[in-house]
């Protein structure tokens, strides 16, 4: 056999290899969050917006929430607004909400639909406010006051968890063979514009799609273990004992309390990968070896 030959049946192989995947998620909802660090890189950005066009060609449906917490940063920079966090969430004030909601449904969002377009697909770019999509409540959160030691309410502002998820619109741009793409900003009952961490609305989409896979791309291999090793599989008993013996701190724990919440409501599987390695959610998805780490319910 030639070398030419030789990697002409390498290429049938991956293919070959697909097959089964295709077979048994032909149909299906993918809902995929990607993250504001990812998008930086031009060359990603549009390896991701080929593998989206793909999972489409190929007859999965993906639906894509995207994030932007760098970009909204370095636009409340350039206006002159100061920005903190609690617990991984942006303190969002009136003004603040305004600045997140042009730069995630307006620059973001459609820099993302414009990359799928270059692809070959057809994106359509929305946020949680069209068509009722996505209702909001505020979210409430306590700390500790070190000196009293009584919990106390911080006051987040605008920072908005989704309540309901009204899919119809997303129903719809999906029949008309276009892949949603969406801005993590809700419409509250009280009227306001609520900012949404975007995992946590990639979680309430991918619960209300009963979507097959909820793909979070970041920038690590996965979920690791102590001693740095990947743990390819998860269920929602493990993650608790993972965070309650320290294993798992920081960013990843709302990420993970967005897969467990995910699975617990529908959807049947999340995963957790490396948005950084080129290609990274086909090779999850078409190869037996996988990458990343799979969370599935308990049984
Ligand atoms: N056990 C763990 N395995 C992997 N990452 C972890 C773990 N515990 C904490 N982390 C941290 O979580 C981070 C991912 O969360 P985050 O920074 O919020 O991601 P993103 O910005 O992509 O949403 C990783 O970069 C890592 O620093
Ligand atoms: C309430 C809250 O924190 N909202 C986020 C929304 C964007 C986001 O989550 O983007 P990444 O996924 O890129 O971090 C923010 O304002 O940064």
């Amino acid at each position: 056999m030639t070398g030419d030959t030789k990697a002409m049946l390498a290429k049938a192989e991956v293919l070959i290899e697909a097959l089964p995947y295709l077979q048994r998620y032909a149909g299906r909802t993918f809902v995929v969050k990607y993250g504001g660090h990812a998008m930086g890189d031009p060359a990603a950005a549009r390896d991701f917006a080929e593998d989206i066009v793909l999972l489409k060609a190929v007859g999965i449906n993906p639906v894509v929430v995207h994030g932007g917490g760098p970009q909204i940063g370095a636009m409340l920079k350039r206006l002159g607004v100061e920005s903190t966090f609690v617990d991984g969430l942006r303190v969002t004030d009136k003004a603040t909400a305004e600045v997140a909601e042009m730069v995630l449904s307006g620059a973001i969002n459609k820099e993302l639909v414009g990359w799928i377009a270059a692809a070959g697909g057809k994106a359509v770019g929305i946020s949680g406010k069209d068509g009722g999509m996505v209702s909001a409540a505020k979210v409430r959160r306590t700390a500790k006051d070190p000196e009293s030691n009584i919990e106390q309410a911080i006051d987040l502002g605008f920072v908005g968890e989704p309540t309901r998820v009204d899919t119809l619109l997303i129903d719809t741009a999906v029949a008309a063979d276009m892949i949603p793409v969406i801005a993590p900003i809700g419409a509250g009952e009280d009227g306001h514009t609520y900012n949404i961490n975007a995992d946590t609305m990639a979680g309430a989409v991918a619960a209300a799609l009963g979507a097959a896979r909820l793909f979070l791309l970041t920038d690590v291999a996965g979920v690791l273990d102590k001693s740095g090793a990947l743990l390819s599989d998860l269920t929602p008993a493990g993650i608790a004992a993972l965070k309650a013996d320290g294993t798992i701190t920081g960013g990843m724990i709302p990420k993970l309390d967005t897969c467990v919440h995910a699975v617990e409501a529908g959807c049947e599987a999340a995963v957790v990968l490396d948005g950084r390695v080129p290609h990274a959610m086909l090779l999850e998805f078409f190869t037996t070896r996988g990458a990343g780490t799979l969370i599935r319910a308990d049984r």
